[in-house]
């Protein structure tokens, strides 16, 4: 563990020590970035696999401050001794580590293994035994952010799912429309990772669209499934479309339902402007004025446009947000905040990267 890291921010108050592991990948490289302007939560220490030895800033060259560090090994005994831990792994890598880990320390798993609530949803998604749920680190999903206050364990969602169960959310809980959903969704394709896939070749992604996990086979699905129907109180269909375009971050996801009896314009932005007045990272936009991937890049927010297709009889919903930061690592820093007491929106950006 590193006891002296350079540090853009100066910290005043309490501190905590975070050891980040997967922090040559994507999404622990977020965290990381995220960490340096963090006043009190502190980069003790990064991690990960085959590029364990090596200086981070060979495999990170953004993260300046943290250049010197030495990527450590990514086991339970080398990732003891941090008050807070995240892990930023393969889905399946994190559960066994997890189990070793102190109680009392704070883990941030930005995987799926502790997502679903349901073991046999699990086993028929995943494949393999259900590893048991955490407290589901999506704060503004009704009822979720007191569970998350003084957590020691939380599963940071998907990226598709936080931006599709914060478009729907509202429209269910307030009975505006009918459970059965339609989501088409647009990533750029750092949502797949950093390791060399032959279909995230720039000449294969560059100039194309591509949709993926068609037909109801994406692992998104049921993880949608579970946070509508929690908010809707009662099982919510969903037909999920991933598509991957050429950027490197960013979701644009589309969603429709159909309107319920007596749903009209009014009513619909009412219930939004009412669910979203006191969220400080979702963005009900004004009306007319789109979402766009670039508004949120490097953001911890989401930006959200209703509209009532009166003669389709539905409502559509289209939600921005970067996979990267409120899609993880802002989502990661927002949960540990809630964990440690500390204000929510501690140091995370509201203001993305435009253009
Ligand atoms: N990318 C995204 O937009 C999002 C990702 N997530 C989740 O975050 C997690 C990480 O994803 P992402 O950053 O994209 O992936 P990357 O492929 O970019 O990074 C994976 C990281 O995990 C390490 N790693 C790989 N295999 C192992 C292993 N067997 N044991 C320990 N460490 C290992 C790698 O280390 P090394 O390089 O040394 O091998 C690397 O640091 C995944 O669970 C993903 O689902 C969640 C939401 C959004
Ligand atoms: C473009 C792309 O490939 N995206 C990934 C989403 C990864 C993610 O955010 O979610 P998990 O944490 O559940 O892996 C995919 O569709 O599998």
């Amino acid at each position: 563990m590193h006891d002296r890291v350079w540090s853009c921010i100066v910290s005043t108050g309490q501190t905590w020590t975070v050891g980040v592991t997967g922090a040559t990948g994507y999404a622990g490289g977020e965290v990381c970035r995220l960490l340096a302007a963090h006043p009190n939560l502190q980069l003790a220490g990064v991690h990960a696999n085959s590029s364990a030895g090596r200086r981070l800033g060979e495999l990170q060259p953004h993260l300046l401050p943290y250049a010197d560090m030495t990527v450590l090994p990514s086991d339970a005994a080398s990732l003891s001794g941090y008050d807070v831990v995240v892990l930023a792994l393969p889905h399946g890598e994190s559960a066994a580590i997890a189990a070793q880990l102190p109680e009392d320390t704070v883990v941030i798993d930005c995987g799926a293994d502790h997502r679903l609530n349901d073991p046999a949803a699990w086993a028929r998604w995943y494949g393999n035994e259900h590893a048991g749920s955490w407290p589901y680190g999506l704060p503004e999903l009704l009822g979720q952010r007191e569970k998350l206050a003084g957590a020691r364990r939380i599963a940071v969602p998907g990226c598709y799912p936080t931006s599709v169960t914060l478009a729907l959310a509202p429209a269910l809980v307030a009975g505006l429309v009918e459970p059965e959903v339609v989501v088409v969704a647009a990533s750029g394709t750092s949502g797949a990772g950093k390791s060399a896939k032959p279909h995230l070749l720039g000449s294969e992604v560059m100039g194309s669209v591509s949709a993926y996990g068609v037909g109801g086979v994406h692992r998104h699905t049921p993880e949608m499934i579970q946070n509508l129907s929690q908010a809707a109180g009662t099982s919510v269909g969903v037909s999920f479309t991933p598509t991957l375009v050429p950027m490197s971050r960013g979701i644009l996801a589309t969603s429709s339902a159909k309107l319920a009896p007596g749903t009209d314009a009014d009513s619909a932005r009412a219930a939004y402007e009412k669910a979203y007045a006191d969220e400080p990272f979702v963005h009900l936009l004004p009306e007319g004025q789109w979402p766009t991937t670039s508004q949120v890049l490097g953001a911890n927010t989401v930006a959200l446009q209703i509209a009532v297709d009166a003669d389709a009889g539905r409502l559509v919903v289209v939600a921005a947000v970067d996979n990267l930061t409120k899609g993880t690592g802002g989502a990661a820093l927002q949960c540990a905040n809630l964990a440690l007491g500390l204000p929510e929106t501690t140091g995370l950006p509201l203001v993305g990267v435009a253009p």
